[in-house]
C-alpha cells in the first residue's frame, strides 16, 4: 500500500491513555477486498497492552489471529481504527517509518523458525544486522552473548539442520532480540515442538517477560496460554474475551459449541 494511503485512515476515536502502554488497539478493523466480494477479518477490536504484559491470543481457525498479529507487527495496515505503539500512531506512519519500527522496536518469532539453512547459528542471529548494514565487531560480540543467553554458546558454528526444533526456535528468539526490542510478537512459537521442548521455550519467553519485555503470542494450546498473564479470545473477527487465561477456556468452549450447532443446522 502506498505511504499516502495512511493519510486516508479515519482517525482513531480516542487518544492513547497516559499510563505506560506498550500498545493500544482501538476499534481495529481489517477488511480484505477480493474480486468476489470482501472478507471482514477483524471488527472493532480494542484492547490495551501495558508495558511488561504477557498476552496470549486465542480463537478458532479463521477468527482473525494472524490478521491481528500482522497489524500489530506493522506488516499490514488496518482498514480503520487505531494502533498506537507507546504513544506513536502506527496507523498513520509512512512505509519507511513502519520498516524502522519493525526493525528496531519489534521482535518476531514464528512457528516455523524461519532460519536460513546455509548460515550458522551465529550468522542467523546476525542476519537483521546484516540487512541493515550494522554488522561490526561489537555487534558480533552482542550476538555471541545472545547465543549464550539462549543456551547455544557451544553451538554457534552449527547449521540449523544440526539442531533440534527447540534449539532452532532458541536461535530464532535470539535473532528476534538482536536490536533489543521491548515488544515481542510470536506466532504459535511452540506449534512445531513437543511438550518438553514447548516448556523450555515458554520458560525462555517467561524469562524475557520477567526482564520487562512485553510479549504477545498467538496459540491454539490452552496449556501455553495458561503460562501467560492474560488471554484475548477472538471469534469471527471480534474480541469475545479479555482476561485471565483460565476464563478463556469457557469462551473457547462456547465458540466450539456454537460452531457445532451451526454444522448441525446446515
Ligand atoms: N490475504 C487475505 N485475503 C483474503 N482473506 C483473508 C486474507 N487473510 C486472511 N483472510 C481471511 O480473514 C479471516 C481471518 O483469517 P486469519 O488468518 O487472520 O485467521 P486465524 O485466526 O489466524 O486462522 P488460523 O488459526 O487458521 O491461522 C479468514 O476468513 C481468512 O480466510
Amino acid at each position: 500500500m502506498p505511504a499516502s494511503a495512511s493519510n486516508e485512515m479515519p482517525a482513531a476515536d480516542l487518544p492513547p491513555r497516559t499510563e505506560k502502554l506498550a500498545a493500544s488497539i482501538r476499534q481495529l478493523c481489517k477488511e480484505y477486498r477480493l474480486s468476489s466480494g470482501s472478507v471482514v477479518a477483524l471488527r472493532d477490536v480494542s484492547f490495551d497492552v501495558p508495558e511488561g504484559d504477557f498476552v496470549s491470543i486465542m480463537g478458532p481457525s479463521g477468527s482473525g489471529k494472524s490478521t491481528l498479529l500482522n497489524l500489530l507487527g506493522c506488516l499490514d495496515r488496518p482498514t480503520s481504527g487505531g494502533y498506537f505503539l507507546g504513544t506513536d500512531d502506527v496507523a498513520r506512519m509512512s512505509d519507511d517509518q513502519l520498516a524502522d519500527v519493525r526493525a528496531n522496536r519489534l521482535g518476531f518469532v514464528f512457528q516455523s523458525f524461519n532460519l536460513l539453512p546455509a548460515l550458522s547459528v551465529l550468522e542467523n542471529i546476525e542476519l537483521p544486522l546484516h540487512y541493515s548494514g550494522q554488522l561490526s565487531r561489537t555487534s558480533r560480540q552482542r550476538c555471541e552473548r545472545l547465543a549464550q543467553r539462549v543456551g547455544l554458546g557451544d553451538r554457534m558454528d552449527h547449521r540449523p539442520m544440526q539442531l533440534s526444533g527447540g534449539q532452532q526456535q532458541r536461535v530464532a528468539i535470539a535473532r528476534s532480540l538482536v536490536n533489543d526490542p521491548r515488544f515481542l510478537l510470536a506466532d504459535e512459537p511452540t506449534g512445531n515442538l513437543d511438550t518438553s521442548t514447548t516448556a523450555e521455550i515458554l520458560d525462555l519467553l517467561t524469562e524475557l517477560n520477567n526482564e520487562g519485555r512485553t510479549i504477545l503470542l498467538v496459540t491454539h494450546e490452552p496449556e501455553v496460554a495458561d503460562l501467560t498473564r492474560r488471554t484475548v479470545v477472538l471469534r469471527d473477527g471480534g474480541l469475545i474475551y479479555d482476561g485471565p487465561p483460565t476464563g478463556a477456556r469457557a469462551a473457547l468452549q462456547a465458540t466450539a459449541v456454537r460452531a457445532t450447532a451451526s454444522e448441525v443446522h446446515r
